[in-house]
C-alpha cells in the first residue's frame, strides 16, 4: 500500500509544500514572500493563518484531499537543542513551538500547520524531522568570549544533513566517512563543519553570529549594539529584528531578494555591487573558519540554499574557497524530499523520537 505524506517548509522568505506517494514526488509549490508582505505580523506566530491559507490554497489548486494523507511532516523548529531525527508532535512540542522557546524563526510554525491540518483526519500523524535546534556541537565550540553567552547551535540542520547524504551518494561513499564543510545560503546563511556525520560547529544563523544573509546581521560589533540598546532609540523587539529578520541585504539595501540585488548591479548600482561582494567575503571567511575546524583536512566544500542558484555568487565564492577542497553547488535545497522521506520511515514502522 502507498503512503502519501505532505512536506510543509515554512522559510523566512517562502512557503513551500510538496505532496509524495511513497519516493515519488507528485508536486512541488513555493511562493515567495517579500518583506513588505511579512511586515505587517508583530511575532512569526501571528503569521499561522497567513500560511496555512496558503498551504490549503495550494493543496485546493492540486486537488488533495486532506483525508487521503497517511502524514505531514513540517519543519521545525525553535526548540529545546535536540538530537537528529524525527519527533512526532506531541502537546509539549506543541508548546514550545508555538512560545518559540529559543527565540522566533518560522521554521517553527511548520510542526504547528502539519498538525493541524491533520486535526480532522484521525489516521494521520504529524512530525517535524531534523530541525534547527539539532545541536551536535563539540565542547570547545560552546564557548564565547563570555560565560554568560555560550554558543548555540541554530542552524539548516535538514538540508545541510540531506546535501552532505546526497553529496556522499553521488560519490559513492557514506556520509558518516566525509569531512565536509556544508555552507546554506538562504534567508539565514549557517556553516556547519561536518566531521563524519556530525555537525561539530555551525554559526547560529538566526541570533547573529556569522556572516549576515539575505535578511540577518550576522555577528555585529557587540559594543556598539549594546550603546544603542541603552540609546532609548529602539525597543528590545526592535532590536532582535535588526538581527535576525530585517538585517543584511534587507537593511543594506531595503529587499532581501538577491536577485533584485543583482539587476540593480547590472544597472550600475555601486553600493549594491559592494553589498553583493561583501556577503560573499563574509560567507566565504565562515567556510575558510570550518575548516580549520576540520585541521583543514576537508573531503568537500558544498554549496547550497537559494541564494546558491546565483552563479555571480558561485563565480566569486569559487575564487576565494576553491584553494581549501574541491567545492560543489547544490543550488536551493533537499528539505522537502528529506522532510518527506523521514515521514515515510515513520509510517514503514522506522522508531520515532520522543520531544519530552
Ligand atoms: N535563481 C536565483 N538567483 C539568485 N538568487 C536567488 C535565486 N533564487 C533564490 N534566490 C535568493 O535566495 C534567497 C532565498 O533563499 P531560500 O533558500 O529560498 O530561502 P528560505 O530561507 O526562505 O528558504 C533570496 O535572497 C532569493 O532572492
Ligand atoms: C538558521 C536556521 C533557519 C534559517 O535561517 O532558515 P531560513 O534560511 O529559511 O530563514
Amino acid at each position: 500500500m502507498a503512503f502519501f505524506v505532505l512536506s510543509i517548509n515554512p522559510g523566512s522568505t517562502s512557503t513551500k509544500v510538496a505532496l509524495y506517494e511513497d519516493e515519488k514526488l507528485l508536486f512541488s509549490r513555493n511562493v515567495d514572500h517579500s518583506a513588505e508582505e511579512l511586515r505587517p505580523f508583530k511575532r512569526i506566530i501571528d503569521q499561522f493563518y497567513f500560511r496555512k491559507l496558503i498551504v490549503l490554497r495550494i493543496l485546493a489548486e492540486e486537488k488533495v484531499d486532506l483525508n487521503k494523507l497517511d502524514a505531514i511532516v513540517g519543519r521545525g523548529g525553535m526548540v529545546k537543542p535536540i538530537e537528529a531525527g524525527v519527533y512526532e508532535m506531541n502537546p509539549l512540542l506543541h508548546h514550545d513551538l508555538a512560545k518559540g522557546i529559543q527565540g522566533e524563526h518560522a521554521c517553527s510554525l511548520g510542526g504547528l500547520l502539519a498538525e493541524a491540518l491533520i486535526e480532522s483526519n484521525p489516521h494521520a500523524r504529524a512530525f517535524i524531522a531534523d530541525p534547527v535546534v539539532v545541536d551536535e556541537m563539540q565542547p570547545v565550540a560552546r564557548l564565547s568570549g563570555h560565560p554568560l553567552f555560550p554558543r548555540k547551535s541554530l542552524f539548516h540542520a535538514l538540508n545541510q544533513r540531506a546535501i552532505g547524504r546526497l553529496h556522499a551518494q553521488k560519490i559513492g561513499k557514506k556520509y558518516e566517512d566525509l569531512t565536509l564543510v556544508i555552507a546554506h545560503l538562504g534567508g539565514g546563511v549557517t556553516v556547519g563543519a561536518h566531521r563524519h556525520g556530525k555537525v561539530v560547529d555551525v554559526n547560529n544563523g538566526i541570533d547573529g553570529d556569522g556572516p549576515f544573509s539575505a535578511n540577518r546581521s550576522g555577528t555585529l560589533p557587540a559594543a556598539a549594539v549594546a550603546r544603542l540598546c541603552f540609546s532609548e532609540d529602539y525597543t528590545l523587539p526592535e532590536v532582535l529584528k535588526m538581527i535576525s529578520s530585517q538585517g543584511g541585504l534587507l537593511a543594506h539595501l531595503g529587499t532581501s531578494d538577491l536577485r533584485e540585488v543583482e539587476q540593480r548591479i547590472e544597472t550600475g548600482d555601486e553600493y549594491a555591487k559592494l553589498v553583493h561582494e561583501a556577503l560573499v567575503y563574509n560567507i566565504a571567511k565562515e567556510i575558510g573558519a570550518m575548516s580549520t575546524v576540520l585541521y583543514g583536512k576537508v573531503d568537500a566544500i558544498l554549496l547550497t540554499g537559494g541564494i546558491a542558484h546565483s552563479q555571480q555568487v558561485i563565480d566569486s565564492l569559487m575564487s576565494k574557497i576553491s584553494f581549501i577542497a574541491p567545492v560543489y553547488v547544490y543550488p536551493g535545497e533537499d528539505e522537502m524530499w528529506a522532510l518527506a522521506m523521514n515521514g515515510l520511515e515513520m509510517l514503514r514502522g522506522a522508531p520515532c523520537k520522543v520531544y519530552e
